[in-house]
């Protein structure tokens, strides 16, 4: 059975460059990623994806444009089980303060090169690549 969880991409535009948001979890591998997690029971992969981005940085569905024709799906294996992650794009209207949660030690809003560094994953950097390119075309 594949885990399935959601989140949104979340990007920004300050003087005139593209930055995205991560955040890094408060425990090992103290990795980054966008707001995300897990689908919970009767929930659909787009509510999972509002409701983790509410929950892990404060961000409303009403400071958000989400992109919604733009989305890609990772998949990857996460404790020993494999793991889907449905991710859209989504524009913070304004660059307001983001404040975490307690999975979270810290945030970043990075350029895209930057972004692909610190996400460190293949696929991550693939999905960057993409959205980037949706967001210049
Ligand atoms: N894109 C990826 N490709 C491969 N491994 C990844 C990727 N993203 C994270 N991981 C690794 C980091 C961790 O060791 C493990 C679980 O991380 P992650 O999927 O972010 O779930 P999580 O349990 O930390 O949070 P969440 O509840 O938000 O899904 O997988
Ligand atoms: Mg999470």
């Amino acid at each position: 059975m594949v885990v399935k969880a959601a989140g949104l991409v979340i990007y920004r535009k300050l003087a005139g460059k593209i930055e995205f948001l991560l955040l890094q979890a408060s425990y090992p591998p103290y990795h980054w990623t966008p707001p995300k997690g897990h689908v919970d029971p009767g929930e659909d992969e787009w509510q999972a994806a509002i409701r983790e981005t509410k929950e892990e940085a404060n961000l409303n569905k009403e400071q958000l444009t989400i992109h919604e024709d733009c989305h890609e799906t990772l998949y990857y294996e996460a404790k020993g089980k494999p793991k889907s992650v449905k991710y859209w794009l989504a524009l913070l209207n304004n660059p307001d303060d983001v404040t975490l949660s307690h999975e979270h030690q810290n945030w970043k809003w990075c350029e895209v090169e930057d972004a692909i560094k610190i996400a460190d994953y293949a696929e991550m950097a693939q999905l960057f690549r993409k959205f980037y390119k949706y967001l210049n075309a």
